[in-house]
């Protein structure tokens, strides 16, 4: 087993243990384990296909579980529905731009709250954070740029001040500024709020800024970790490049 551990796997926020999943009888994932420890940024790395994130879509429900196990804090979660695990405070910013192009803003966000109450302050704190949408809330998602849709995603996931948070390939296609924007959100999600991310990344440089350690995945199973060091980017650009 290759351990991707922030520390001891027993004071860990995110626990996976030999996790086994794929489609339709192809397995993708192979005995995959990793863990992060609270207020931590475990970055995943892999060339395309390798099975990120098959890993991110079996831990949120969507993928089949066929062995191993998946735990948040001193939950079992494995095989949870994500419906689910969105009200125990994981959230996911998903690689596709998974919006409603049709509603607004302002209504795209009210899908993560659990009801109009808790809504307004949760906004608020949205302006605050992501200052590009406070004047534009009544603006149909749709409208938005490729980089606003995955800021809007992002400020979703965030709404409900998540314990963890899984986040998809975030930097592809962003603007640097945009990128650089995004690396001091998450950083500081984690550093001022404690919340524990798992980033899924093919930007070294991006995962490298914020990740407190990194793993490979190479077809479907962790070929290796480390802490973020001066060694760390050398170790992963060799695995990518193979
Ligand atoms: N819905 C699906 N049905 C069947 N096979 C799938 C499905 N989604 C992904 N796969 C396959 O699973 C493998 C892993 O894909 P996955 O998307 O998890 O990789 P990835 O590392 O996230 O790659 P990328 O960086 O390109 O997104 C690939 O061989 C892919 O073709």
């Amino acid at each position: 087993m290759t351990d991707a551990s922030v520390g001891a796997p027993s004071g860990a926020a995110f626990d996976i243990s030999g996790l086994s999943s794929g489609y339709a009888g192809a397995l993708v994932l192979r005995e995959v384990s990793l863990a992060v420890r609270p207020g931590k940024i475990l970055a995943l790395l892999g060339k395309n296909g390798m099975g990120k994130s098959t890993l991110i879509r079996t831990v949120m429900g969507f993928v089949r579980v066929e062995a191993g196990h998946v735990r948040v804090g001193e939950d079992e979660i494995t095989g949870t529905p994500p419906n689910r695990l969105a009200r125990s405070g994981i959230s996911y910013a998903p690689q596709e731009k998974a919006i409603f192009q049709d509603l607004s803003i302002e209504d795209n966000l009210r899908l993560a709250a659990p009801d109009d109450r808790a809504f307004k302050p949760m906004l608020e704190r949205v302006c605050e954070q992501f200052p590009l949408f406070a004047s534009r809330l009544k603006q149909k998602a749709g409208t938005l740029s490729g980089g606003e849709q995955k800021m809007l995603m992002l400020s979703r996931a965030l709404m409900v001040r998540p314990r963890l948070l899984l986040v998809d390939e975030i930097s592809e296609g962003l603007q640097p500024a945009v990128v650089s924007r995004v690396a001091s959100i998450l950083k500081d999600e984690c550093e001022t709020h404690g919340t524990t991310i798992l980033l899924v990344e093919q930007n070294i440089d991006f995962a490298l800024r914020i990740a407190h350690r990194w793993a490979v995945l190479d077809r479907g199973a962790i070929a290796d970790s480390g802490v973020v060091d001066g060694e760390a980017h050398d170790r992963i650009v060799a695995h990518l490049s193979i």
